[in-house]
């Protein structure tokens, strides 16, 4: 089992779903993350069964591999990082989060049940399947007092100007990009994950990419994850990204 974490043995978001057990979560996601059994002191459940780790417990977290980042002065507003399934959202978005201070939501944990389930059988989410989620993330970002990292696919212009104007604003994306070959190895080699490689193809299609949007940066996911998240919170440090 591969895990080309930056820093291993942490402990990652923890995502349960009301009804969901924590071994029935971890199955559905990955195989190798830690999930419920880190769920620390400062982390809550939100309404919906989410939990957020709170920037305390993911402060207590940093590995040394990230801890030069906190010097990176605090990031005005929530970023969201997006792309198709498999190319590295909750792994950046959660490095990302730490680097920052900030608590990560993961996207897929806000899907209803019925979506999960049809991902699961190979049947791919249509507009009318996204929308409430999409309102879910909406939501939570508005709600927040403190800024967030959250994962969402976000494949669509129209997705993300809803989350643009319920975020009010400030939000920012980071997109994932890569190559289908590239995608389709990562799905592939990922274990224990509710999303079959076989969907690849139709949220390729689906897919509009950012290119050109405001407050948008794009980072190459064919290389290290290490590097990936590197040059990530470099083109963060964007100061035209702040104003
Ligand atoms: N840059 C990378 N190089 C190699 N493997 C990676 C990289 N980024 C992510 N992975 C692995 O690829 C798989 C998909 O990553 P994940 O973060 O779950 O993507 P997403 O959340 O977009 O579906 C996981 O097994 C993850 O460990
Ligand atoms: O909009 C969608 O079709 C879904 O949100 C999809 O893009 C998402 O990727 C899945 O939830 C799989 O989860 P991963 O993105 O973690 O692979």
């Amino acid at each position: 089992m591969s895990c080309p974490r930056i820093s291993e043995g942490s402990c990652e978001l923890v995502s349960l779903r009301q009804g969901t057990t924590p071994e029935g979560n971890r199955q559905r996601r990955t195989s190798f993350r830690s999930k419920s059994a880190c769920l620390g002191a400062g982390a809550a459940l939100s309404a919906n069964g989410v939990a957020i780790m709170s920037r305390r417990d993911e402060r207590s977290m940093a590995s040394p591999d990230t801890s030069p980042l906190d010097q990176v002065s605090k990031f005005p507003g929530s970023i969201v990082v997006m792309g198709v399934s498999g190319c590295g959202k909750t792994s950046v978005g959660e490095a990302v989060a730490r680097a920052f201070g900030y608590a990560f939501i993961e996207g897929d944990g806000l899907h209803p049940q019925t979506n999960i389930a049809k991902m699961s059988a190979g049947v791919p989410l249509t507009d009318e399947d996204r929308w409430p989620w999409l309102g879910e993330i909406g939501r939570q970002l508005s709600a927040s007092a403190e800024p967030l990292v959250v994962s969402c696919s976000a494949l669509k212009r129209s997705y993300r100007a809803l989350l643009r104007e319920r975020a009010g604003g400030d939000l920012i994306f980071v997109y994932l990009q890569g190559s289908r070959d590239v995608l389709a190895g990562r799905m592939q080699h990922r274990e224990g994950h509710f999303m079959p490689a076989s969907l690849l193809d139709t949220q390729l299609a689906t897919l509009e990419e950012p290119i050109g949007e405001p407050r948008t940066v794009v980072v190459d996911v064919d290389q290290s994850a290490a590097d990936v998240i590197k040059a990530t919170l470099a083109a963060l440090r964007d100061p035209g990204l702040s104003s």
